[in-house]
């Protein structure tokens, strides 16, 4: 039997490392949806992991609180047995057993994950080649990231937040692992939290979007809201030039004589008619663009101590 999905909530969270930090989670609201797949995002240092751990029950805020579980029963998942059973983080270091064999991981997450679904984790074996006769730290970095994903998704906890877990698998494994998550979600609902810098990829997944900025929540709403904050219009350059108008742009691409651009807010009904009548391609903002657009473009510094 598939296990109830957990969902979270963080109220006034904050959480600094040292008394003297910055902090890397600043007085933090947010609710995460049981049985949806999240898109957690952010620049680097924005407070992904740290979101992930407190989610994990790996630390605890300074302040606030965080409260994890399936609808009506939330528990802190603070050194709690009960939240953490439910609960699988992957991270990219892949917390792996070193010194032993990797089968002796899956072993370890067979024992302590009721729904560890010892089938799944064979199938992923051997999608992903790998040797599980080798201790961890013999592993190159994708074939450990392909370990920390078999985990990841073999345990089909009701909680599963996977932190950069698949940076280091290459194209095609990666591709391979968003097929099969999709559909042992789609067979086997739980919450799925996903943080990656590859947001083009992995963008489809997302039901609901999350995104960090300096430990504070800059965006958190549906992927299809997000969608719809923009839209994109794509075509021979001159009509996408004449519909657009002066409307702020987010992002612009040149193939050929094709031009995209995507604008901020959506089309009043005139554009869209003018849209309509030169042929143009009509869609939504792309995750990635609005997030390009929301955190500062491509050449923005990432946060330092000094601008917080
Ligand atoms: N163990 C730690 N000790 C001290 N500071 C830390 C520690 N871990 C994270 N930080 C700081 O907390 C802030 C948030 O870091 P965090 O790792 O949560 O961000 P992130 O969004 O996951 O970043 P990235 O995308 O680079 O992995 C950063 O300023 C970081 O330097």
């Amino acid at each position: 039997m598939t296990p109830q999905p957990f969902g979270a909530r963080l109220e006034g969270v904050t959480l600094r490392y040292r008394r003297d930090d910055a902090p890397a989670l600043d007085n933090l609201d947010l609710t995460i949806r049981p049985g949806v797949i999240t898109g957690l995002l952010g620049r680097n240092g924005a407070g992904k992991s740290t979101l992930a751990a407190l989610l994990a029950g790996w630390r605890r805020p300074i302040a606030g609180r965080v409260l994890v579980g399936p609808a009506g029963a939330l528990e802190d998942p603070f050194e709690n047995t009960w939240t953490a059973t439910g609960t699988q983080l992957v991270r990219e270091s892949g917390d792996h057993w070193e010194g032993t064999a990797a089968r002796d991981t899956l072993a370890f997450h067979a024992e302590v994950r009721p729904s560890w679904d010892a089938d799944l984790a064979e199938h992923l074996v051997g999608l992903f080649g790998l040797d599980v006769g080798t201790h961890p730290e013999r592993l190159s970095r994708g074939q450990r990231s392909a370990l920390g994903i078999v985990v990841g998704l073999a345990s089909r906890a009701p909680l599963t937040i996977l932190d950069e877990s698949y940076l280091g698998l290459d194209a095609a494994h990666r591709y391979a692992f968003y097929d099969v998550l999709l559909a042992d979600y789609a067979e086997h609902p739980r919450t799925i939290v996903l943080s990656s810098h590859l947001i083009g990829e992995v963008e489809r997944l997302f039901e609901d979007v999350v995104i960090l900025d300096r430990g504070r929540v800059l965006l958190a709403e549906s992927a299809d809201d997000v969608r719809g904050r923009g839209v994109t219009l794509t075509g021979p350059a001159a009509d996408v030039a004449r519909v657009a108008g002066d409307r702020p742009v987010l992002a612009r691409q040149q193939l050929g004589s094709t031009t995209q651009v995507t604008l901020d807010g959506a089309l009043s009904a005139d554009e869209h008619a003018a849209a309509r009548a030169a042929g143009l391609d009509v869609g939504g903002v792309s995750v990635q663009d609005l997030f390009v657009h929301l955190t500062g473009g491509a050449g923005a510094a990432p946060a330092t101590e000094e601008e917080r």
